[in-house]
């Protein structure tokens, strides 16, 4: 039977039908391991089993076999992923490749801030501690240069020392971005004698993830790194999404309604907001989902030109003469290539090489007042410019995402335990599994703007494409 003809017939009337259909092979996309102990030393029990009060069940540890699919849907009818792609569940192994008593673990945040990361350090910290038995647990300061940096920048961490930072935004061992020079962090981490490295960061950190992870293997080291992905812009691909991202989005509506009371209480009032997202609009997305009160949402994945006919700011007038009011959410990267911008800018970039971005929001804000004031002089208008940008991410995790985080974390010990090493935990439709870090450092996230998500925007805000004509 065809499986992409529909039943014909009754609708009422007819059964539930089996179809059989070949899908392609699969494909493991193993996580890398450790090599093998050069002192012969075989598996060791994971203390979880012996530990007073888990008492695990048969189905508790995670088999040899176990793996999670990539795709959980396709179409049938335009043929299926091939290969399929599969990874490794993550999860307590049975037995352990790491020796605990010999473990020592080094914790190192990196990048922009992003809700939850003081909570996925409390959880490596507490999970190493309590669930393995690795006492020596160190924060590294202030980003990947605190590897090759002072004694001081190498904290001691245990479980009391760190038992309220789920509750605190930031990152209680100071980020920094840039200072990437491989063969001092390298070094660093051999001379302090470090077996295993949890970096916790966006795709400039996953990329040096791997590059550390290239280099143990070329030194022939026996040291492990998983890379935890941390971006509140949640522009990293294959896995779900990024933790914080939640938080964000929910602190964003604070912004936007304060935007909205301040549109509906002025007259021929617009509410704008500018939310992050360097190169993907996903927090612009969701807040406008959440909210309901956007008019217009503006990303960087959509270009979008301002004046003439059928630009943006003949559309907000039109709404303005039917609401009275607008509310307008752009993401920091949109509209970028419209902003005039000197060679000096254009050459601008932070110490890690991102390319840094002139202000949409303002920009937007006074370029809409030229407009009005030249089209509509004798008409009152109000523009109120909320930039929430710092707040969105400066904050502790929420409920979700501070679960989230803790099964991160508990995720990657899982993993460096089991002899795993060069990869990423995260979940892939709910399922956490580990992913090399190499896939995930060029897995990009962006926004899908011919997939459903993009046209609900539409049905909320009712927003055309402003393309020139
Ligand atoms: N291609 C790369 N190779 C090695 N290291 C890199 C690379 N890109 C970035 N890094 C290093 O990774 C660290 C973090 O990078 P970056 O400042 O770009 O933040 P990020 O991890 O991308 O986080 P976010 O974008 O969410 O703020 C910096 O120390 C930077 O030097
Ligand atoms: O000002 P900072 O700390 O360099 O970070 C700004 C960038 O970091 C991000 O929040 C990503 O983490 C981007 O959205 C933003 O462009
Ligand atoms: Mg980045």
């Amino acid at each position: 039977m065809d499986p992409t003809v529909p039943n014909s017939g009754d609708h009422a009337a007819s059964t539930p039908t089996n179809t059989t259909v070949t899908l392609p092979p699969l494909t493991l996309r193993d996580a890398p391991r450790l090599p093998a102990s050069p002192s012969g030393a075989t598996a060791v029990p994971n203390p979880i089993s012996s530990h007073p009060y888990f008492h695990p069940p048969p189905t508790f540890y995670i088999s040899p076999g176990d793996v999670s699919l990539r795709h959980a849907f396709f179409d049938l009818a335009s043929g299926t992923p091939n290969p399929l792609v599969a990874y490794r569940r993550a999860g307590p192994r049975e037995s352990l490749a790491v020796d605990p008593a010999r473990a020592r673990a080094a914790l190192v945040t990196c990048g922009g801030l992003c809700p939850g990361l003081n909570t996925v350090l409390r959880e490596l910290v507490v999970g190493l501690h309590e669930l393995y038995g690795v006492l020596d647990v160190f924060g590294v300061a202030a980003g990947y240069r605190g590897f090759y940096g002072a004694d001081d920048d190498h904290v001691r961490l245990d479980p009391a020392s760190v038992d309220d930072w789920h509750k605190k935004g930031g990152t209680a061992l100071k980020t920094t971005r840039g200072g990437f020079d491989l063969n001092k962090i390298v070094d660093g981490i051999v001379a302090r004698g470090y077996t295993q490295v949890y970096a916790i960061g966006g795709d400039g950190t996953m990329r040096g993830a791997v590059a550390i992870f290239e280099e143990f293997k070329r030194r022939g080291l026996r040291i492990s790194i998983t890379g935890i992905p941390k971006t509140v812009d949640n522009d990293i691909g294959i896995i779900d999404r990024s933790f914080g991202f939640q938080t964000a989005v929910e602190i964003a509506q604070q912004a936007i309604d304060a935007a909205h009371v301040e549109a509906v209480s002025a007259v021929n009032g617009i509410g704008l907001v500018k939310l992050m997202g360097r190169s993907t609009g996903h927090i612009a997305l969701h807040a406008t989902l959440s909210s309901r009160d956007v008019d217009c949402c503006l990303i960087p994945e959509i270009d979008f030109h301002v004046e003439g006919k059928g630009g943006l700011f003949e559309f907000l007038y039109e709404r303005i003469k039917k609401k009275g009011h607008a509310v307008v959410v752009v993401a920091e990267g949109a509209g970028q290539e419209l902003i005039p911008r000197t060679d000096d800018q254009k050459r601008e970039q932070d110490e890690s090489g991102n390319m840094l971005f002139l202000d949409v929001g303002p920009w937007l804000k006074s370029e809409l007042g030229r407009w009005w004031k030249r089209e509509h002089p004798t008409e009152l208008f109000t523009v109120k410019y909320i930039d929430p940008t710092y707040m969105i991410r400066a904050v502790p995790a929420n409920a979700t995402d501070n679960l989230y985080c803790t099964l991160l974390a508990h995720s990657a010990i899982h993993g460096i335990m089991a002899g795993f090493t060069g990869f990423v935990p995260g979940p892939i439709n709910g399922n956490y599994s580990y992913i090399p870090l190499e896939d995930i450092a060029v897995a990009k996230n962006p926004v899908d703007v011919n997939d459903h998500k993009w046209a609900w925007v539409r049905s909320v805000t009712d927003q055309p494409d402003f393309l020139k004509p």
